[in-house]
């Protein structure tokens, strides 16, 4: 499966936990995620990711993209509800695209904890026969 992994900056410790806990199971797949997040994870974990843009710079409307040409099957996103964004709008719209193609999005770790467990039994697979 393709992952895109991305984390607003008071939400890249989590992700970064969250890269280390469950790296034998992101291994198994490409790996993609917005510039900064993805080269504090790689540092971490040594996973093999592609690094788009910096999101304000963007790193949103890349996997956007990706997502509209049926590239990317899950994205794992821990926004910061409380901190204003420059690129809200490429947020949003990263976000619309999401439901437009019907991909899984989750936007905090609740939801991250739960998705990567079932993408690890197999869950996922729908996604192969579509
Ligand atoms: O801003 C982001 C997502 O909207 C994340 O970008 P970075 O991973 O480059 O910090």
């Amino acid at each position: 499966m393709n992952i895109a992994l991305i984390a607003h900056d008071k939400k890249k410790v989590d992700i970064v936990n969250f890269s280390v806990a469950y790296s034998t199971i992101l291994k198994n797949h490409t790996l993609f995620a917005t510039g900064t997040t993805g080269k504090k994870i790689s540092e971490a974990t040594g996973l093999k990711i592609e690094r788009f843009q910096s999101g304000p710079l963007g790193g949103d409307q890349q996997i956007g993209a990706r997502i509209a040409t049926n590239e990317m099957d899950l994205v794992i996103f821990f926004r910061d509800p409380l901190t204003a964004q420059p690129h809200e709008p490429d947020i949003s719209a990263l976000m619309r695209l999401c439901d437009v193609y019907q991909i899984p999005l989750v936007t905090n770790i609740g939801g991250a904890e739960v998705m990567i467990r079932a993408l690890d039994a197999g869950f996922f697979d729908w996604r192969n026969i579509q």
